[in-house]
Formats: C-alpha cells, sequence, structure tokens
C-alpha cells in the first residue's frame, strides 16, 4: 500500500511504518491508521465531529478532530502500561469525519446519530473525536440503539446536565440532561469524574442526582488519591456496558489549554490516564474525547493529551475486542 501500513501476525493492518515513512510525513489520520476504505471488517473506527455551535463561550472546537489527529502522529503501537497493543489486538480505523451543518444543533445532531449508526453497524465500536460536547447527544441515542440502558462515565469538569441555554435545549451545556429524560442512561450506573468550578446554584446538584449521576469531584481525587476514585469508579458502573465520555477539560488548563470553558484545579494528564487504564476492567461499548479548541493550544500540549487519551481509550476498546474474539 501506498502508505507503507505494518500488517501485524494478527492479520490487522496497522499504523504506516515509522521506519520507511517518517511520522511527520503524510496526510494525518488518527495515529497513522489506515482509512476506513483501506482495510476490509474494521473492529474500531476512529471518527471527527467537527462541529462546535453548541458551546457557550470560546469557539473552535470544530478544529478538534484535525488536531487531535495531527497531535497524534507519534502514539506507538505497544502499551506498556496495560501490556496491549492495540492495533494488533483489533482492526482499527480512522473514518473521517461526519461533516455536519454549523447552522441548526438538531439538525447536525440527527446527522451525527445517523452517521454513527451506520459506523457501528455489525457491532464495530467508535471513538468520536469532537467537536464540542454536545456529541454525547447523538452519540448515546446510538449506542442505546444496541444496547439499552447505558452506564456513563463522563470525565469532565462541568456537570453537562443543564437545561436550556438562550431557549436552546441541544448545546455543550446539556448533553446528559436531555439523554437521561429520553431513558437512555441507566440511572444507577452514571458518573461524572474531576467536576469543579463555579456552578450557578446548588439547584444544579440537586438536578444532578435526580438526573442519574454520582459523583467523583476534583477535589476528592487530591484528598482520597486515584485508587480510591479508580475504586470508586468501577463500584458505580458494575459490569453494565459503559460509555466513556472525556470533555478535554477534566484536566487542569496546565495541560490542557485548547479548550473553550477551561476552569482552574483539574486532574493531570498523569491521573486521567491513570484512571483509563482501570477502564479495562469494564464493559466499554464506545467513547468520545470533546471539547479540544487548537486556537488557545500551545505546542500541541491538549492535542498530545486527547491523543494519549484516546489511545488508551483505543487500548482497552481492543483488549475486549480480542478477548471476545479467543
Ligand atoms: N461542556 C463544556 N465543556 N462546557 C459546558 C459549559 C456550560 C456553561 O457555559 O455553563
Ligand atoms: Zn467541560
Ligand atoms: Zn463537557
Amino acid at each position: 500500500m501506498a502508505e507503507n501500513y505494518v500488517t501485524y501476525d494478527t492479520g490487522k493492518v496497522g499504523p504506516a511504518d515509522a521506519s520507511i515513512s517518517p511520522r511527520y510525513a503524510g496526510i494525518a489520520t488518527f495515529a497513522r491508521l489506515p482509512r476506513i476504505e483501506e482495510v476490509p471488517n474494521p473492529d474500531i473506527a476512529v471518527v471527527g465531529v467537527p462541529f462546535d455551535s453548541g458551546v457557550s463561550y470560546r469557539p473552535g472546537a470544530r478544529f478538534g478532530p484535525a488536531h487531535v489527529r495531527e497531535s497524534s502522529r507519534l502514539l506507538r503501537p505497544y502499551n506498556p502500561a496495560t501490556g496491549v497493543a492495540p492495533f494488533a489486538s483489533a482492526q482499527i480505523v480512522d473514518a473521517g469525519d461526519i461533516a455536519v451543518t454549523p447552522y441548526n444543533n438538531h439538525d447536525a445532531m440527527a446527522a451525527v446519530e445517523q452517521a454513527a449508526n451506520e459506523l457501528r453497524a455489525g457491532g464495530r465500536k467508535l471513538l468520536t473525536i469532537g467537536g464540542d460536547h454536545t456529541v454525547a447527544l447523538p452519540n448515546l441515542r446510538s449506542v442505546y440503539k444496541d444496547h439499552g440502558e447505558i452506564a456513563v462515565i463522563h470525565f469532565d469538569a462541568h456537570l453537562d446536565t443543564w437545561d436550556t441555554y438562550f431557549g436552546e435545549d441541544t448545546n455543550h451545556g446539556t448533553p446528559f440532561r436531555r439523554a437521561s429524560e429520553e431513558g437512555l442512561l441507566d440511572l444507577e450506573r452514571c458518573l461524572h469524574v474531576g467536576i469543579r468550578g463555579p456552578l450557578y446554584g446548588e439547584q444544579d446538584l440537586r438536578d444532578d442526582e435526580r438526573l442519574g449521576f454520582a459523583i467523583i469531584s476534583s477535589v476528592e481525587i487530591e484528598n482520597e488519591g486515584v485508587p480510591s476514585a479508580i475504586e470508586r469508579m468501577l463500584k458505580r458502573v458494575g459490569d453494565r456496558p459503559v460509555y466513556i465520555s472525556v470533555d478535554i477539560d477534566v484536566l487542569d488548563p496546565a495541560h490542557a489549554p485548547g479548550t473553550g470553558t477551561p476552569e482552574a484545579g483539574g486532574m493531570t494528564s498523569r491521573e486521567l490516564l491513570r484512571m483509563l487504564r482501570a477502564l479495562g476492567a469494564c464493559n466499554v461499548v464506545g467513547a468520545e474525547v470533546v471539547e479540544v479548541a487548537p486556537a488557545y493550544d500551545h505546542a500541541q500540549l491538549t492535542g498530545i493529551a486527547a491523543a494519549h487519551v484516546s489511545y488508551e481509550l483505543l487500548s482497552v476498546m481492543a483488549a475486549h475486542t480480542a478477548a471476545a474474539a479467543e
């Protein structure tokens, strides 16, 4: 193949071989993986949603997918932290972008849902790269179709269970309230991790609990430590199919400045990656990494963090795919 993709003993086609084609060469796919058209029957697809018409503050997450792909060129095929070789364990591809209208949030999200349904046909898993957090709603609608009421682990500074902004019910502060109202969520098994920062009022927390979420706050992670947070996280979701939503603003702005609604006092990348690795114990049926806004990034800090977060999520899903095939 023109891109010199590696083929593993398992028959899976992996990234372009960095000893033939240097990492900085070629058009960026995620981790320099093959495109979806280039290999048969992919198990997992990475797909971008360049959409940010749901933002309430700084715009620019529409450029997130391209930035994360550019920032993912250095990812290597073996993950020593978990002992997983994701690209050899499962056929992973880049499915390009779901390009949707920037002028109507409802139409855009309907299009994302339809594309997600098509990409997920036959049990394929998706890792979505946003885009703003509005995309969680169509992603959950799609996953619900196959798995029923879903457990969600939501890494974010923000609750994203607010009601409306300027009368608009579909935006990046509301996806989990809409999902809960629509009956998509397992109300005993949803969890926010990394919450911090000012709220509109105490009622936000009461609403959030009623909508099905428990909280591990950023301060609790600091006080109790990551191992205890991991224990609580795994207990909350149990053995239910779980959807992982990572808003990159869960990281402290020092680790991820390139985002639209930054809040001081967040997790380090090291803490987040460690928590994600623990998800190997869960049945992860899909995931997303959202809210990367490259205009506010520096030296690819946010892009690289998002690329590594994506890599851990792919490792977890690939290990599960390989185990299921045995
Ligand atoms: N989903 C993200 N990143 N932010 C939601 C913030 C909603 C607000 O401006 O209150
Ligand atoms: Zn957020
Ligand atoms: Zn969010």
